[in-house]
């Protein structure tokens, strides 16, 4: 199963065997380079906030960054969850800087750190970036990463949290989604040139991703709506 999912990463040996660990790239990443962040990032604002707390003044370093939507789609007529790949640069830095709390520099060696470390298995989903409800924006990300067009009304709302609390605090949505085969139009994989991987997994399989020590490179989002959907929904309907 950890050939295509990939087990996770917390620091990366050199003496790992990086042409082995990691199967079924996704795409051919030649070169990874860090640089400073540009003012007008579009994507993360970082800043300092400071309060003062029972007479004492102190401070919080923050980034802001987007809300996000992510959705649990389980296909009824093959019993699959389905959850996208993709590379992440922030955990392919994560990866690569380890415990160091200064952002890496410069060209990556890609020798020791291959590509392939900061792939993830996540849920479909994305940033709140448009005037839209956080369904319809949920619908828009299942059609394009996963190929499913479902009526919004389709769309359980399960849970609001926030992710980063101790440094961005974004407000995510997390929605569940029944689909079935009738409802495939494409292939999905993303827009423009995202290069995004479906991955249809029979519920068994996903059931092990939860399993004490088979944590994949996936987020919080994806592990919390796996144990949601084995404790209220798995019971039912697998
Ligand atoms: N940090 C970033 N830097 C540069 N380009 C970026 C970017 N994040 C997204 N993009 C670009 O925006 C495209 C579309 O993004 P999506 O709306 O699908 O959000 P994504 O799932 O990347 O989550 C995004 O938005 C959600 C909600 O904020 C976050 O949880 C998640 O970390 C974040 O990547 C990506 O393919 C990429 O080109």
């Amino acid at each position: 199963m950890f050939g295509i999912l990939g087990s996770i990463r917390r620091s990366w040996s050199s003496t790992s065997s990086a042409k082995t660990s990691f199967k079924n790239s996704l795409s051919c990443i030649s070169r990874i380079f860090f640089g400073p962040l540009p003012k007008d990032s579009k994507w993360i604002k970082p800043g300092r906030l400071h309060y003062i707390e029972n007479d004492v003044e102190k401070h919080a370093d923050i980034i802001k960054t987007m809300d996000g939507v992510v959705v649990l789609l389980y296909n009824i007529s093959r019993k699959k969850l389905i959850f996208v790949r993709q590379f992440r640069g922030a955990v392919y830095q994560g990866i690569y800087s380890g415990q160091n709390v200064e952002m890496s520099k410069g060209e990556a060696d890609l020798e020791k750190f291959p590509p392939d470390i900061g792939i993830t298995l996540e849920l479909c989903g994305g940033a709140v970036d448009k005037d839209k409800s956080l369904a319809e924006i949920a619908k828009e990300e299942v059609l394009e990463e996963c190929g499913y067009e479902v009526p919004t009304k389709s769309l359980e709302r399960v849970l609001d949290y926030r992710s980063g609390i101790g440094t961005s605090s974004s407000a995510m949505t997390l929605f569940y989604c029944e689909v079935c085969d009738g409802q495939k139009v494409s292939e999905g994989g993303g827009v423009d040139d995202e290069e995004i991987q479906v991955v249809e997994m029979p519920v068994e399989e996903s059931n092990k991703l939860v399993e004490a020590g088979a944590v994949t490179n996936g987020g919080p989002s994806c592990l919390m709506g796996l144990l949601w959907f084995f404790l209220y929904k798995a019971p039912k309907v697998s």
